[in-house]
């Protein structure tokens, strides 16, 4: 999963085992290759121990019916609880509780004696209410008892495949074995807690049905992208002139922004800002270029110099109507841009104000805060069952730029409707200037000419990667260099302005 690779939503995962179904894979063959999966990961964990299964009376719980068989025969002892009579059994499931020749009891609590292991194959993606009754009085019984591990079938039972969201109850598993491909539930909203170690195994589903269904989401990494590579041709002019926006009185987050965009390998740098700030920019670091802004028409001049290519603003600049004018002349250029902080909130009053204005290659950063002062309506969890895929989907086609929508789970929405969740983003990116570094980085990368989803996906990427380099006590300071790192090692692409 690291490499990155397709989310397929409970929908999309149905439509792929009836497109396998169709292209000749018969129904019950993915259900044995499932079941092996699950009884042969559950045998590479642990050793031979009194195992229960807990069987739903779906094809969930088909699964369970598998593993059970698989297990006994190596030996394991085995026993099925059954939640519902057998004759409700959809078909593939009656097949294999056929198959399965030891004893099945109804589901109930004394199921919790007795074993050392569970096998969870109660719902899966046909979860289709939230749970409660005997199930849920169990998954509570088990969640009640960690120390007697979880292997849950496809999805924890209670966990919304699309949305990582609980509905009713669930039993936090140990190891989560899916098939296919991984679903934006196991890495969204509770998804990771509730999953443990997750693992994704071919059940025999052609790749091919990938092209049918045209994922909307994907799991973040470097196979979904690729990171500029200096060349023997290249020469600062060709890698990219970058312009910060930097504020005059909160230098700080210009000045981490510039970092970062060198770093990430922009080959020249100009902070643009208030005479009065420039100094601190100029002595922060000498290979940034510096231009005073302090009449229109020298905002003029810097904005029609063609060789700057991509710019940032935002960081530091104050928020108000002189931030939203500077942000309308920016984006009338229609040149790659970086909007975040404060060039976001500077339209908390007339959001249509900025879309409208945005023509060119834009990334919006928003922290939470700021995706509620641009997108209210899209902002409130309840009103979208809390799929926080959908707003930030949403909230991408309205602006017609690619959001990037910061949390523990980041998610890069571009305007065609494709969602990229960045899932290894370690909590000591919570820390001052974290933001202003992927802001920059974001730059950088889009100084040398990457597409606006790819630049927000892969600095996004880069800013997990390069914290998970650096020790616990993070600095936003470090990050550029981190991230740097991360982009020589990570990708196994070689220097990405790493050189320097
Ligand atoms: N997609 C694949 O490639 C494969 C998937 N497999 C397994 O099949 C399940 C999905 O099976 P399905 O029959 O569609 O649904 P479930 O078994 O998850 O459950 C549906 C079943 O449960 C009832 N139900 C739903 N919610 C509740 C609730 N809260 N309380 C009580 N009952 C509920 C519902 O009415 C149905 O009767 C998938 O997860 C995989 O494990 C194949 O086996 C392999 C290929
Ligand atoms: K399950």
């Amino acid at each position: 999963m690291e490499q990155g690779g397709s989310l397929l939503t409970v929908g999309e995962m149905t439509r792929a085992d009836a497109l396998a179904v169709e292209a000749g894979v018969p129904s019950l063959r993915l259900m044995e290759a499932a079941g092996f999966a699950v009884a042969r990961a559950i045998r590479h964990r642990w050793s031979p121990r009194r195992v229960t299964v807990l069987c739903g009376p779906g094809n969930n719980g088909g699964d369970g019916f598998v593993i059970a068989r698989l297990l006994r025969a190596a030996g394991w002892p085995v026993t099925v609880r059954l939640l519902g009579a057998r004759e409700h059994l959809t078909e593939d499931a009656a097949v294999n509780a056929a198959r399965w020749h030891g004893p099945v009891a109804p589901l109930d609590l004394s199921a919790l004696h007795g074993a050392d292991l569970f096998v969870d194959a109660l719902f899966g993606a046909g979860l289709s209410r939230p749970v409660d009754g005997v199930a849920g009085s169990v998954l509570d019984a088990l969640s009640a008892h960690p120390e007697r591990p979880v292997v849950a079938v496809d999805v924890p039972s209670g966990l919304d495949g699309d949305t990582g969201r609980i509905r009713g109850t669930a039993a936090r598993a140990a190891l989560t074995v899916t098939f296919f491909r991984p679903k934006p539930g196991h890495v969204l909203g509770h998804g990771p807690r509730v999953c443990g170690d997750l693992v994704v195994t071919d059940i025999g589903i052609p790749p091919t049905v990938l092209d049918m269904i045209g994922p909307a989401a994907a799991l973040n990494g470097p196979a979904l992208w690729s990171l500029p590579r200096p060349g023997p041709g290249d020469h600062k002019y060709t890698r990219g002139h970058a312009v910060v926006f930097g504020g005059p009185v909160m230098t700080g987050a210009g000045r981490l922004a510039a970092r970062a965009a060198r770093r990430l390998g922009a080959g020249l740098l100009t902070v643009a800002a208030a005479p009065e700030a420039l100094p601190l920019y100029a002595q922060d670091a000498p290979g940034v270029l510096c231009r005073a802004l302090q009449t229109p028409e020298n905002v003029g001049a810097l904005l029609d110099d063609a060789r700057l290519n991509a710019l940032l603003i935002g960081p530091g600049a104050g928020r108000g109507p002189h931030t939203a004018a500077r942000v309308l002349s920016v984006l009338e250029r229609g040149r790659p841009t970086v909007l975040d902080a404060d060039a976001l909130t500077s339209f908390a009053d007339d959001p249509g104000a900025l879309y409208d204005a945005i023509t060119g290659p834009a990334v919006m950063t928003p922290h939470d805060g700021e995706f509620r002062a641009l997108f209210p309506d899209l902002a409130d969890e309840d009103t979208h069952t809390g799929d926080r895929l959908a707003r930030v989907r949403m909230a991408a086609r309205r602006a017609g730029a690619v959001v990037l929508l910061k949390g523990p789970r980041t998610l890069i929405a571009a305007p065609d409707g494709q969602v990229i969740v960045n899932a290894n983003a370690p909590a000591t990116l919570a820390t001052a200037g974290s933001g202003d570094v992927l802001a920059g980085a974001i730059l950088g990368l889009l100084a040398q000419g990457l597409p606006a989803r790819a630049a927000a996906a892969a600095a996004s990427w880069l800013h997990g990667a390069g914290a998970r380099l650096g020790p616990p006590g993070l600095l936003a300071e470090d990050l550029p260099e981190a991230m740097a790192r991360a982009a020589a090692e990570g990708t196994g692409e070689g220097a990405a302005g790493t050189a320097v």
